[in-house]
This record gives structure tokens, C-alpha cells and sequence, in this order.
């Protein structure tokens, strides 16, 4: 492995200005040390760009692997070529022909749809036909023309559903797997299974970060399974590991000297200060989640206004899942000439993505990171340091086509000590509702016994049964019941959403339910950065509803497609203009799942009632019930008795109906419900019999 930084050399300091900002001394920002030539940048063709690249000479050495090894495993630093290269050469070398498919699978749809996009071009070839991409509702594929194709780990899954040996792929590529989402996990237990089946299928597990130990100690045969095969000719099951070393240009590693206490701050400072001392070249930002991004995005707005003439040339980009896709791509769009593009973002851009003019990153060394706990039931999202395999990957956004620099918002020794080397697989820290219906659905029936990289708690798997059972999802003896399971496993979002949108069918109220599904899934429709809270509260008070959020969202709804979807009308109201395209354009595909499941689109005009059963229908295990005025009002679950608050941003917040149903929490000094509903009590036994069976909850009754 490459050292990224040398003690001794350019560590920058970091000292108070006067006014208290953070900045960076300037002679840290001026030095420099690339390995390579910037006049390498922007020259070569794309066949000698290729060629550059460090994978390329290991091509033959990974070819050989693939051919004669049923798993490989692949380390190359961040942009070595290992996403682009490795699916072209394997076309080259025929394991596309007969008509069958090279898998390269992502865990996000940003990377899937950059990466496909630059293969193609790379290829010459139109995206779409010889190479596409398919993420979850969309897919860009030519049946019979298409040969490499980019899709998320979630969508392979769920093709699995259809052919459950993937007998249309010769080799899958797991790519960016020290992520080790849910789904990245559960794509490994299942392709270890169907290799079993079809030990033809190659498979290449690949990443800049990956702990290659484990990933090779889990594709290991057993000795039994060896002794079966050994007379066999055919590739060798044992995992074959390749380093691939080198890396494309020098990126120069710079820690803070002190620890930072308001990390957005010192981002915002950074970047300034880049902008100040350093030549040209774009900048990445990562920070936690859409809040912290909106104030960094106000914060250095206000900044590049105050210090006009050096700053005006400042593009400042945010990037987060809830952006529509026009917003999203406009962060591959060219910085327009003497310009300087600010990017920031989540750790959706963490990963395989080439940003090409960036040539600064700076890491605040934290993310936003889903925890669960299956004996409160609670599932939270964090802001949590992230580990060396996060930092890594983000210093490696730099450095991909020409020399460059990335900023650590923590200190040297912080990283060299404190910080874990990966993060915990999500399967440990998730409710795994989503996951086990899956499973489910592909017939694995023994869910404890499943071969997993790591093993998920046995409290999370119960948890999730019962949420299953209860949902109507599962019958006694743990299968998927007919329709209903059936249903919701083939819907690609979460089952209480998905059975919420089921019920509305029998509900009337279909219409109703898709528009609230779809503002669910972006993070806030309020425009909550501009400051002026006053504002906002008043805003909202013009479209609250009596029952709570999410009628009070079918308001807001109403409001923006009255004014001609106008970005004026949600200026004034305090509406998040980019969260309701976002919204509208979900709906439009919610909407056109729910037709091909047979739902009749209806709405319900007035009759809320309706609409509040149908949330209850599915979301009924986050039910509370008021405790105490306290505190703005204190909550008890009434599953598991945790003590929970409505969060300030509700309508409801301070209002305190007796029963509710929040959609998500989050967790600061104290548990805050995100958007609540209204609803009687009643609706729970109705929704749910067995998960609030009358012994465990005498409130009910
Ligand atoms: N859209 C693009 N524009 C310009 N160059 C690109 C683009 N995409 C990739 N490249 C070039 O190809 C190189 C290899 O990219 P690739 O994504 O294959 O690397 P990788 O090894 O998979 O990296 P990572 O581990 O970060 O995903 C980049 O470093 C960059 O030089």
C-alpha cells in the first residue's frame, strides 16, 4: 500500500484566526509534491489514459485469475482502473460472448449510472446498448445487445428473484465491497450459494479498502466440499487474491493539528482558504447529511459574497440522495472557465465516482450511520466518526487525473490511533425487516443458518420475523403468505411502506398514500437552512393538519401543483423547492408499481381517516403513547416502553395527541420522532393483532 503522507513533509497547522474561524497556514497549502506530471491531465486519448492506468498491467495476471479460479479477489488503490477496466477486459478476453452478461455491481445508483457512463464512452459505444446500467426503477438495457452491465448490489438481488442462479452472468463483479451494506452481505452469502450450483459463474470481489482476510476466509471452501471437488476439472474454488499496486497520481494527506469542535465550520474555512492559496481545481466536501450541507452551502454563499473579488468565482454544488437526478448530475457538468466548483456532499460520493476537476477533498471524518437496537426496537440514524477505510476512500476522490490534496478535519494521531480500520457491516447495526423478506422470498427458509460474511444478531432476526408476522408478510410457519407476501417482497422498498401502499388500495385512498410515500423518502420537504426558523414555523402553520405530518404533506402537495410546481410559491412558503421535484418524481414511479401490482389508483378526496388507517396499516409497530406533558410532551413505544419525543420540526410538536405513529427517530440529547401521525388505538389491534396481542398491552384495551 502507498503511504499518502510522509511526517515531516506538508502537514498543515491549523490555527484560530482572529475572529475565531478556523484556517489553514498558507505555506502548508503552497507546497507541494506530485509524482506525476500535471501536463499528463486532460492530453491523452482515452486509449492512452487506459493504458496509464496501474490495472492495466496486472490485465493478463487478472484474466488468468478469473479464468482459473471460481472467486477472486482484487485490491488496487482508488483509481487504479479496477471499476472501469477490469468489465472491459473481461469482454475482451470473451466471457461476454454466447450471449451472456458481465455483472459489475455498485452500492449506490450515483456510482452505478458514472460508471456505466464512462465505460461506454470509453467503449465508443452508445449507453444502453453494448454497455448499461440498471438501478432500482431504471433500467438501461438492450435485451440480446447489451454485454457489461453496472447496477446496484439491490437490483442484482431482486433480479435473483426472477432467476435465482443468475444463469445469465459469467462473472460478477462485487465492487466497493468494504462498504458491506446489507445488500452487499447478502449478495455474498448468496452467490457463495449459487456457486455452488454453478461453479462456471467467476466471481471478483473487488475494492481499494477490503479486508482481505475475512473476504478470503469466507470464500473458502470446506474441507469437505474440496474433497468433492478435487478430481474435478474446473476452476479452483479456493480464492485466488491479486494486489494490484500503484496508484494513478500522488494525492498529499493534510491533518488539522487540533481537533475541530464544529466540523462544518472548519469545512467551510477550508475550502476558503483553498480557494485563497491554491491554483485551480475543484473541490469535494464531505460533510454528514442534507442539514449540514444546507449550512455549509449558506455559510460559504455568505462567505464568497463578503470577499467578493477573489471569491465570486465559486460554484457551489450540494449533493445528497434526496437531490433530484437533474441537481445530482450537475456535479459531473464542466466547471465553466476561470470557475471553481464546490461539491458538497454525503458519502454518497465516497465511492467509485471521478469527479474531474476535483483535485481538493475535504473530510470532516464523519457520516450519518444507521444503528439499531433490537431490544428497544429503535432504530436510529447517527452522526458517527467514520473509519480508515471511509477516509481512504474519500481522500481517493482526489488524485484521479492529476496530482492532488485531501484535507482531514481531525488530527494525524486521531487517525493513526483512534479511528477503526472498517466500519461495523450495516447487517449488524439494521433492522433487518427488508432484508429477511428477501431472503424470504428466494426461499431460504433457514434465515439463522444462512452462510452470512457476518452474522447478523439473532435478537435483530427475531424482531424482524415478528414485524413480518404481525405485516401479514409471514404465515406460522414462516413463509411468505399469498398474495400479500408475495406483494410486498416484490416491491423494491420497505415492507411497511410497501404494505401501507397495499392497504390503501383496499382503503380507497391509493392517491393519497403514494404522494406521502414519496415525501417520506426524501429527508424534508422544509426549507429548514434558510435560517429564519420564525418564518418557517409560520409557513407551516399554514398547511398543518390537525392529524399530523403527513396530512399536513398532502397539503403541501396540493399547495405546490396549485402554483404550477413554481419554485417562487416554495421560496415563500419555505418549501424545499429540490425535495418536491424529488418527491414528484418518486411518485411518478411509486404510482406506476402500484398499477403493475393491480392497485386502482383512487383518491380519497377529504376522508383522512382512510389515509391515517393505511399508515397504521403499516407502520403500526412505532406506535407511542403520551406519558407525560414534560418536555414538550413525553412518549412511551408501546412495544417496547422507550421513552421518545416528538421532534420540534412536527406539526404535532407541542400538540401531544394521546396515540401516534412516527415514521423514523432521531436521536440527539434525546430520541426525536420524525413526522408523526395522529390515530385511535383501536386501528392497532385491527392492523395488528398478533404484535399487540392483549396480554402484552392492557393500554389497548
Ligand atoms: N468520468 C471520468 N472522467 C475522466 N476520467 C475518468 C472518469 N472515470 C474514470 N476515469 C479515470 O479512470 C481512473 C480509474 O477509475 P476507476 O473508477 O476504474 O478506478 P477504481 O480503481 O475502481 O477506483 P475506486 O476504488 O475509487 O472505485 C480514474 O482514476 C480516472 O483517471
Amino acid at each position: 500500500m502507498s503511504q499518502f503522507w510522509k511526517p515531516g513533509t506538508e502537514k498543515p497547522r491549523i490555527l484560530e484566526d482572529e475572529e475565531g474561524g478556523v484556517v489553514y497556514l498558507s505555506h502548508s497549502l503552497s507546497s507541494s509534491s506530485s509524482s506525476s506530471s500535471s501536463s499528463r491531465y486532460g492530453y491523452a486519448s482515452i486509449e492512452n489514459q487506459r493504458q496509464r492506468l496501474p490495472v492495466y498491467k496486472y490485465r493478463s495476471a487478472i484474466l488468468y485469475l478469473v479464468e482459473s479460479h471460481a472467486t477472486s479477489i482484487i485490491v488496487g488503490e482508488t483509481g487504479s482502473g479496477k471499476t472501469t477496466q477490469i468489465p472491459q477486459y473481461l469482454k475482451e478476453a470473451g466471457w461476454a460472448d454466447g450471449g451472456r452478461l458481465i455483472a459489475c455491481t455498485q452500492p449506490r445508483r450515483l456510482a452505478v449510472q458514472a460508471v456505466s457512463s464512462r465505460v461506454a464512452e470509453e467503449m465508443g459505444v452508445k449507453l444502453g446498448e453494448e454497455v448499461g446500467y440498471r438501478i432500482r426503477f431504471e433500467d438501461v438495457t438492450t435485451p440480446d445487445v447489451t454485454r457489461i452491465k453496472f447496477l446496484t448490489d439491490g437490483v442484482l438481488l431482486r433480479e435473483m428473484m426472477d432467476d435465482p442462479l443468475l444463469t445469465k452472468y459469467s462473472v460478477i463483479m462485487v465492487d466497493e465491497a468494504h462498504e458491506r451494506s446489507i445488500s452487499t452481505d447478502m449478495l455474498l452469502g448468496l452467490l457463495k450459494k449459487i456457486q455452488r450450483c454453478r461453479p462456471e459463474l467467476r466471481l471478483i470481489i473487488s475494492s481499494a479498502t477490503i479486508e482481505v482476510k475475512t473476504m478470503a476466509a469466507f470464500f473458502q471452501p470446506s474441507k469437505r466440499r474440496r474433497r468433492l471437488e478435487g478430481d474435478e476439472l474446473g476452476p479452483k474454488m479456493d480464492p485466488a487474491i491479486l494486489s494490484v499496486e500503484g496508484r494513478g497520481f500522488n494525492v498529499q494527506i493534510h491533518y488539522v493539528e487540533d481537533p475541530v469542535s464544529d466540523y462544518v465550520r472548519a469545512a467551510v474555512s477550508t475550502v476558503m482558504l483553498i480557494n485563497d492559496k491554491e491554483p485551480a481545481g475543484d473541490v469535494l466536501v464531505f460533510l454528514t447529511g442534507e442539514d449540514d450541507i444546507d449550512a455549509a452551502v449558506k455559510m460559504l454563499t455568505e462567505e464568497a459574497q463578503n470577499i467578493k473579488k477573489s471569491s465570486s468565482g465559486l460554484v457551489i454544488l450540494p449533493l445528497y440522495s434526496g437531490l433530484p437526478r437533474a441537481d445530482q448530475e450537475l456535479v459531473f457538468s464542466p466547471t465553466p472557465r476561470g470557475k471553481r466548483k464546490i461539491v458538497i456532499s454525503t458519502n454518497i460520493a465516497e465511492t467509485s465516482l471521478t469527479l474531474e476537476g476535483v483535485v481538493y477533498v475535504v473530510d470532516s471524518g464523519f457520516s450519518k450511520q444507521r444503528f439499531y437496537n433490537p431490544i428497544s426496537d429503535l432504530e436510529n440514524l447517527i452522526v458517527a466518526p467514520i473509519s480508515k477505510a471511509s477516509a481512504r476512500q474519500r481522500a481517493g476522490r482526489a488524485g484521479r487525473v492529476r496530482p492532488g490534496k485531501c484535507y482531514r478535519l481531525y488530527t494525524e494521531d486521531y487517525f493513526a490511533k483512534e479511528m477503526s480500520v472498517e466500519g461495523i457491516p450495516e447487517m449488524q447495526r439494521s433492522n433487518l425487516v427488508s432484508c429477511v423478506i428477501q431472503l424470504k422470498a428466494l426461499g431460504i427458509d433457514n434465515i439463522l443458518g444462512f452462510d452470512w460474511p457476518a452474522s447478523p444478531s439473532p435478537e435483530a432476526m427475531v424482531r424482524a420475523l415478528e414485524v413480518l408476522y404481525s405485516l401479514g408478510v409471514l404465515d406460522d410457519d414462516a413463509k411468505l403468505t399469498s398474495p400479500v407476501g408475495f406483494q410486498i417482497a416484490e416491491i423494491p422498498l420497505e415492507p411497511m411502506v410497501s404494505k401501507m401502499i397495499l392497504s390503501s388500495n383496499e382503503l380507497a385512498c391509493s392517491e393519497e398514500i403514494i404522494t406521502i410515500a414519496a415525501i417520506l423518502s426524501v429527508q424534508s420537504i422544509w426549507a429548514s437552512g434558510r435560517g429564519a426558523q420564525k418564518e418557517l414555523d409560520e409557513a407551516k402553520l399554514r398547511f398543518a393538519a390537525a392529524e399530523g405530518d403527513h396530512v399536513t404533506f398532502l397539503n403541501v402537495y396540493k399547495g405546490f401543483l396549485q402554483s404550477g410546481k413554481s419554485s417562487k410559491w416554495c421560496y415563500t412558503n419555505c418549501v424545499n423547492y429540490h425535495a418536491m421535484k424529488k418527491a414528484i418524481e418518486v411518485r411518478g414511479q411509486l404510482r406506476r408499481i402500484a398499477q403493475r401490482l393491480g392497485i386502482v389508483l383512487k383518491s380519497c378526496e377529504r376522508d383522512m381517516q382512510v389515509v391515517r388507517k393505511a399508515v397504521t396499516s403499516g407502520f403500526f409497530a412505532n406506535a407511542c403513547q403520551l406519558e407525560a406533558y414534560s418536555h414538550g410532551g413525553m412518549y412511551k413505544t408501546i412495544r417496547g416502553s422507550q421513552e421518545v419525543y416528538i421532534h420540534p420540526s412536527s406539526v404535532l410538536f407541542r400538540v401531544n395527541p394521546k396515540w401516534i405513529i412516527y415514521h423514523s427517530l432521531v436521536s440527539t440529547d434525546r430520541q426525536y420522532m420524525r413526522n408523526v401521525i395522529s390515530i385511535d388505538p383501536s386501528w392497532l389491534i385491527e392492523a395488528a393483532p398478533h404484535f399487540y396481542k392483549q396480554r402484552h398491552n392492557p393500554v389497548l384495551h
